[in-house]
């Protein structure tokens, strides 16, 4: 199963999940004046990130906001991303955060779990009901896709909603413990399921609480870098040092910029940008 590979893959390279949110504005103008067309821009970014960072990270991440928003041609550079990464057999997770009807859904699950955006993971949003959720089950019956849904997000107003009170507990755990349930079925050998969450990272209140009831789930846990979020809080999610990616972005494909002679060591400072995420979540330890 899927689930397993990531498992897998975070025992031998450790927990970092390098967000590929690849802005424009991220990105030298050496590259951007190399390439003509943007879906290169993006892509030869992309494949530099990836190619210092490979035999360290355990998975990656495409936030799609950042390739609808460069249009058809944005999408391009997602295309040519998730190749990429096809083909030097490293995982992904398309950060697409689907949620709708179940016709619909249908065809989400056909976007990003076949062709051009195939990824071997995506995020979904529960919000609307588990019938937006149960039409991309066929995918995981085949053991070889899984979805991370949005348990408790990592931003502030995850207060506003996830955590109402409904008949006596945050609505985040009523999420979560129907999913543990469903994902009883797609269960792998390292014990964690093909249905995961997305907790922040960014609140460590309950994170105990959270990692305790669901023991089936693996996590998706953004927050970290970027939105303050440190080692100590997100290793908190994990269990034995599996059981959960943490993710980290800006904090990583942006690192370069912290250094006078970022451009010219790209690779290096990017690289090094893992490496200390990676110990500080207690890789080795
Ligand atoms: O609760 C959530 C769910 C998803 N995200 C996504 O993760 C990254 C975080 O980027 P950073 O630059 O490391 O802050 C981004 O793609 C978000 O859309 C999240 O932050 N929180």
């Amino acid at each position: 199963m899927i689930i397993d590979r990531l498992y897998d893959e975070v025992e031998k390279k450790g927990n970092v999940c390098v967000g590929l949110d690849t802005s424009l504005d991220y990105i030298p103008e050496k590259i951007k004046k190399k390439y003509k067309d943007i879906d290169e821009v993006i892509f030869q970014f992309n494949k530099k990130i990836i190619d210092c960072t490979e035999d360290i990270t355990a998975i990656y991440k495409l936030q799609i906001a950042y390739y609808e928003a460069y249009g058809i041609r944005g999408l391009f550079g997602y295309m040519k991303t998730l190749e990429y990464l096809r083909g030097i057999n490293a995982l992904s997770i398309g950060d697409v955060k689907r949620g709708d009807i179940a016709s619909t859904a249908d065809m989400y699950a056909k976007a990003h779990f076949e062709g051009d955006f195939e990824t071997d993971f995506i995020t979904l949003n529960p919000y609307m009901g588990f019938d937006s959720i149960t039409p991309y089950f066929k995918y995981l019956d085949k053991g070889n896709k899984g979805i991370f849904v949005l348990l408790r997000t990592s931003n502030p107003g995850a207060k506003d909603i996830e955590y109402l009170d409904v008949g006596g507990k945050n609505l985040y755990y009523h999420v979560g413990d129907k999913l543990e349930e469903m994902g009883k079925k797609y269960i792998g050998k390292s014990g964690y399921s093909l249905i995961g969450a997305v907790v922040g990272g960014t609140h460590t209140d309950e994170a105990i609480e959270i990692r305790e009831r669901y023991k089936d789930m693996y996590f998706l846990i953004p927050g970290y870098g970027a939105q303050g979020a440190g080692g100590k809080d997100v290793s908190l999610y994990l269990n034995e040092g599996n059981g959960g990616v943490v993710n980290s972005s800006r904090g990583i494909i942006t690192a370069y910029k912290n250094y006078e002679d970022g451009i010219k060591n790209f690779e290096k400072y990017t690289r090094e940008a893992v490496l200390s995420m990676r110990e500080d979540i207690g890789y080795g330890r």
